[in-house]
C-alpha cells in the first residue's frame, strides 16, 4: 500500500478538522491583522499627540530662555546711561541660576571708529588685561583693522580671561549677516555657531541668539531708524543639547517620545542622508533626517528666534508607545489555541465517529451474514432485492433470482449428523461461490436453501438457465465428509425480474414455485417460472380450500382392499385407503390429495377420520380379519396420536391385534428415538406394524433390525419387474430370507396376474395383495361371507 493510499481515507476522515483548522487559523490571521492596524492607528494618534506635546514643551522652555535675552535688551534699552558691567553681570548670573543650557551671553554695544580706543580702555579698566577688538582674519581672530563700525564682546558672562573679549561678530560673515538682519527687522535671530566652537569645545555646534538693541527712546519704525538708532546687541550663546535636556527633565518630558532636532533647512543642507541632529534624547548613536523618515516620526519644528530648527520625533525603542501588537499577538495565540482545540475536537469526534460507523458496519456485516458458510444472509439477499427491484423502477437492470433447495440433504442431517450436515452446508457454499459471478448474490436463506441474484445478463433467460444447469451439476457431484461420500443434489426454482414481478413478494413467490415444480418433477433439476405454475397453485388453493370442507363435511370415504395368505389363499384382510368423494370432480384418489394434507396439516383429521372409520368398519368383519391403516410421518409429530389410535380402538371395539399400523421409512428418518419408543408402546397393545412401501426409499436394511416390524410390505415396483427381471427375484427373496431370519411377515403389494403370484408364492411370500385379488371398494360392496372368499380364492 502506497502513503498515497493511505493518506487519502485519512484526509476524508479528517477534513472538517482540517476545514476548521484552516478556516480558524485564516480568521486568527486576518483578527490579529485588525487588531495590529487598529493598535497600529491607536499607537500613531497616541505618539503624535505625545510628541505634539513634547514639542509645545520645549517651545516654551526656549521662549523662556530667549525671554531671558529680551529681559537683557530692555534692561539695555531702560536707561539712557551706560549700564555698567557689574550691573551686567549681576542681572547675568541671575539669569544664569534656572537655565543650564545657557552656555554665556555677551554685550555687542555699537563701537564706532572714533569710540574704539575707549571702549578699549574702558575694558583694561574693568580688569580684562590686553583688551583689543579683534576681528576675523584668515583662519583665527586678530587685532581688527579700521573701520566705521564695530560690534565686539564688551560685557560677557565668561571670566574675564576668556579670549571671546574683543570679538567683533560682525567680522564673521555668517555672523554679520544675523545681525544685520536682526537690526533691520527688529528681530531676535538665531544661528548655529558653527565655526569656532567646534574647534574651541570638541562640542555640538552652539547657537548663537542675537537680540538688538536700540538706543532708549528712539524710533524704530523704519530700516533706516532702525540702522541710525541701533545700540548694540545682546547676545546669548545656548548650549542646544544641554538646553533642551534640561527642559525635559525640568518639564518631565515623556520617555516614551524621542527628540531629535536637526538644523534649520538652509543651503547647507546637501542631503537629508547627511543631515545629523543637533540634540538628539536618543541613547543610542544619532539617527540622520532620512534615517527617521523610514520609521514612525512626527515632524515639527523648533522656533528660535526667526529661525526653525527641525524636530523629527520618534516612538522610543521598545518604549511605551511603539507599537509592540501586544493585543494583536493575543489575538492571534488565542484565535490559534481555540482553531486548535476544535480542530482536536473535531479530529477526536471524526475518529470516534469512524470507530462507531466501522463497528455499526461490523454489526450490520455480521447481521447479514450467515455465520456457517460465511455468505450473505436473508436480510442482505432482501435488502438487495428490494434495492435491484427499487430500482428496476427507474429502469434499472433485469435481474434473475434462483432459488436452491438441496435434496436429500435432510437424510445427510439425520444419518451422519448435523456436524456432517454443517460441513456439507460448507462445501456446497464453496461450490456455488465458484460458479457465480462477483457481481452475483449469493446467499444462504437458511437449512440447506440457497438463493442467487444474478443480474448483467443480455438475455436474462438463457443466463440462468446456463448457470441453474452448471450449478446442479457442480452439486450433484460427490462431497467427500470425513469418513464418508455423500451424494445429493440441488432443485432450482427460477423467476426474472421484471418479466415475472416487480417486487419482492412476487418474485420470491415465483421463484419458490419453480423450485416447488422442481422437486416435484424429480430433483436434481431446474424449472424457469411460469404463468401456469400460477393457476397450478391457485387450483391447490382452492383444492386445499375443498379438502378442509371435505373434511367437514364428511366428503371422504374409506375403501378397503383385501390382502391374502399367499400360500392358502385365504382373505387375512384389508388396508384401507382413502377416498375423496368431490361434489364436483367425482372420486379423488388419494395421491392426488395425501401430499397436500401433509403439507397443510390437514393429514391430521384426515389420518384420524380413517382410523377410526376403518376400526368402526372392521369391528363388524369375522374376527379373523385385519385391517390395516396407513399413517403419514405428520401424524408422527402428534403427541396425541397414541391417544387417538386407542381412542378409536376403544370406540370402535376393535381388539388391537387386529390393528396394522403401516408407516413408510421416511418416519423412521426422523426423530428415530421417538419413533421408536412409540412403535414399542404400540406393539406393546397388541398392533402390528408393517414397513410399507419397502424399497422405494433407502431400504436400509438396518431399520429393520432397529424397529419392531411385525412385516414387511415390498413395494409394487419390484412386483412389476418380478416376471421379466430376475435381479427382482433375488431381491425379493434375500428380503423373504432376511424377514425371516428377523421373524417379519412379507407383503407383496401390487399383484395383478396370476404368474406374479406364483412366483411370489415360490419366493416364499407370506402375504399378497393386488388388483388379482380385488381392487379398493367401499365398504357396502365387499363381500365378507365364504362363498365370495372361495370364489376370489379360486380366481387366486
Ligand atoms: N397399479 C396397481 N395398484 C395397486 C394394486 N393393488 C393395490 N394398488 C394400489 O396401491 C396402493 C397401495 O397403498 P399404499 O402403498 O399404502 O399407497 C397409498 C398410501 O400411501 C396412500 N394412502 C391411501 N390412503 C391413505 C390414508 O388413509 N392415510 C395415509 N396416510 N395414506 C393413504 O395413498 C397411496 C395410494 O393409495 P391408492 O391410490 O389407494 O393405491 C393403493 C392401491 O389402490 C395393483 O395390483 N396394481
Amino acid at each position: 500500500m502506497t502513503g498515497r493510499w493511505r493518506v487519502a481515507p485519512l484526509l476524508g476522515l479528517y477534513r472538517p478538522a482540517l476545514v476548521a483548522a484552516a478556516v480558524g487559523l485564516l480568521f486568527s490571521i486576518a483578527g490579529a491583522a485588525a487588531v495590529a492596524r487598529w493598535e497600529d492607528r491607536v499607537n500613531k494618534i497616541e505618539f503624535e499627540n505625545a510628541a505634539e506635546t513634547e514639542s509645545i514643551v520645549m517651545q516654551h522652555g526656549m521662549s523662556e530662555y530667549i525671554s531671558r535675552l529680551v529681559a537683557l535688551r530692555t534692561l539695555f534699552e531702560s536707561t539712557n546711561e551706560e549700564i555698567t558691567r557689574s550691573e551686567f553681570e549681576t542681572f547675568s548670573a541671575r539669569l544664569f541660576e534656572r537655565h543650564p543650557g545657557m552656555l554665556r551671553i555677551a554685550w555687542l554695544p555699537r563701537v564706532n571708529r572714533k569710540e574704539r580706543a575707549e571702549y578699549e580702555a574702558a575694558a583694561i579698566t574693568d580688569g580684562i588685561s590686553s583688551y583689543h577688538i579683534r576681528s576675523l582674519q584668515d583662519d583665527g581672530f586678530a587685532i581688527a583693522p579700521q573701520s566705521d563700525e564695530y560690534f565686539p564682546v564688551f560685557y560677557s558672562t565668561q571670566p574675564k580671561t576668556s579670549s571671546v573679549y574683543g570679538m567683533d561678530h560682525s567680522s564673521v560673515p555668517e555672523r554679520r549677516v544675523a545681525l544685520e538682519r536682526a537690526r533691520d527687522n527688529d528681530r531676535i535671530v538665531a544661528i548655529r555657531a558653527r565655526l569656532y566652537a567646534e574647534r574651541e569645545t570638541g562640542r555640538q555646534p552652539d547657537v548663537i541668539v542675537s537680540v538688538p538693541v536700540y538706543a532708549k527712546g528712539t524710533s524704530r519704525e523704519t530700516v533706516a531708524d532702525r540702522r541710525r538708532n541701533l545700540a548694540g546687541y545682546v547676545v546669548g550663546v545656548f548650549d542646544l543639547p544641554l538646553l533642551m535636556q534640561a527642559i525635559r527633565v525640568t518639564t518631565g518630558a515623556n520617555p516614551a517620545v524621542s527628540i531629535n532636532i536637526y538644523p534649520p533647512f538652509t543651503g547647507r543642507i546637501v542631503s537629508l542622508e547627511e543631515t545629523l541632529p543637533d540634540y538628539s534624547s536618543a541613547s543610542s548613536s544619532p539617527q540622520s533626517m532620512r534615517d527617521v523618515a523610514r520609521g514612525r516620526h512626527w515632524a515639527g519644528h523648533l522656533r528660535i528666534g526667526d529661525t526653525d530648527w527641525q524636530v523629527r520625533a520618534m516612538p522610543t525603542a521598545g518604549g511605551a508607545l511603539e507599537t509592540s501588537y501586544d493585543r494583536a499577538g493575543a489575538v492571534l495565540i488565542v484565535g490559534m489555541l481555540l482553531t486548535l482545540s476544535l480542530a482536536t475536537y473535531l479530529m477526536l469526534a471524526s475518529r470516534n465517529s469512524r470507530r462507531l460507523s466501522l463497528a455499526n458496519r461490523r454489526v450490520l456485516e455480521l447481521a447479514q451474514t450467515d455465520v456457517l458458510t460465511g455468505l450473505p444472509n436473508r436480510a442482505f439477499f432482501l435488502a438487495r432485492l428490494n434495492e435491484l427491484n427499487s430500482q428496476l423502477k427507474d429502469h434499472g437492470p433485469t435481474f434473475s433470482i434462483l432459488m436452491l433447495d438441496l435434496d436429500r440433504f435432510k437424510n445427510v442431517n439425520d444419518s451422519l449428523g448435523h456436524g456432517a450436515g454443517d460441513a456439507l452446508l460448507r462445501l456446497v457454499a464453496q461450490r456455488l461461490k465458484s460458479a457465480v459471478r462477483a457481481t452475483d448474490v449469493l446467499a444462504r436463506l437458511g437449512g440447506d436453501e440457497f438463493a442467487i441474484i444474478q443480474e448483467g445478463c443480455e438475455d436474462q433467460r438463457a443466463c440462468s438457465t446456463e448457470l441453474a444447469a452448471r450449478i446442479a451439476k457442480l452439486v450433484a457431484e460427490p462431497f467427500l465428509l470425513p469418513g464418508h461420500r455423500v451424494e445429493i443434489g440441488t432443485s432450482i426454482g427460477i423467476a426474472i425480474a421484471p418479466d415475472h414481478g416487480r417486487d419482492q413478494e412476487q418474485l420470491l413467490k415465483k421463484a419458490d414455485l419453480a423450485l416447488y415444480r422442481s422437486k416435484s418433477a424429480g430433483r436434481n433439476c431446474f424449472t424457469i417460472y411460469d404463468e401456469a405454475m400460477s393457476a397450478e397453485l391457485e387450483a391447490r388453493n382452492t383444492l386445499e380450500g375443498d379438502l378442509r370442507d371435505a373434511i367437514a363435511r364428511c366428503q371422504l370415504e374409506v375403501h378397503y382392499q383385501p390382502f391374502m395368505d399367499a400360500t392358502t389363499g385365504t382373505r387375512r384382510g384389508f388396508e384401507a385407503l382413502v377416498r375423496w368423494r368431490h361434489p364436483a370432480r367425482g372420486l379423488i384418489p388419494p395421491d392426488q390429495f395425501i401430499a397436500l394434507a401433509e403439507e397443510t396439516g390437514l393429514i391430521v383429521p384426515l389420518g384420524e377420520f380413517v382410523l377410526r372409520r376403518a376400526c368402526a368398519d372392521a369391528a363388524n368383519w369375522p374376527s379373523d380379519l385385519m385391517v390395516a391403516v396407513n399413517l403419514s410421518p405428520i401424524q408422527f409429530k402428534e403427541a396425541d396420536l397414541f391417544d387417538v389410535i386407542c381412542a378409536a380402538l376403544r370406540d370402535s371395539g376393535l381388539s388391537p391385534q387386529r390393528l396394522e399400523i403401516e408407516i413408510t421409512e421416511s418416519v423412521l428418518l426422523e426423530r428415530g428415538a421417538e419413533n421408536h419408543a412409540f412403535m414399542e408402546r404400540l406393539k406393546h397393545i397388541g398392533i402390528e406394524l408393517a414397513l410399507d412401501d419397502f424399497g422405494t426409499g433407502y431400504s436400509s436394511l438396518s431399520y429393520l433390525t432397529a424397529f419392531p416390524f411385525d412385516k414387511i410390505k415390498i413395494d409394487k415396483s419390484f412386483i412389476r419387474n418380478l416376471t421379466h427381471q430376475p435381479r427382482s427375484s433375488a431381491i425379493i427373496s434375500s428380503i423373504v430370507t432376511l424377514a425371516r431370519g428377523l421373524d417379519m411377515s412379507v407383503t407383496a403389494e401390487g399383484v395383478e396376474t396370476a404368474e406374479e403370484f406364483e412366483r411370489l408364492k415360490a419366493l416364499d411370500v407370506n402375504f399378497v395383495q393386488g388388483y388379482l385379488f380385488g381392487r379398493p371398494l367401499p365398504i357396502d360392496q365387499i363381500e365378507l361371507d365364504e362363498s365370495t372368499e372361495r370364489s376370489q380364492r379360486d380366481a387366486a
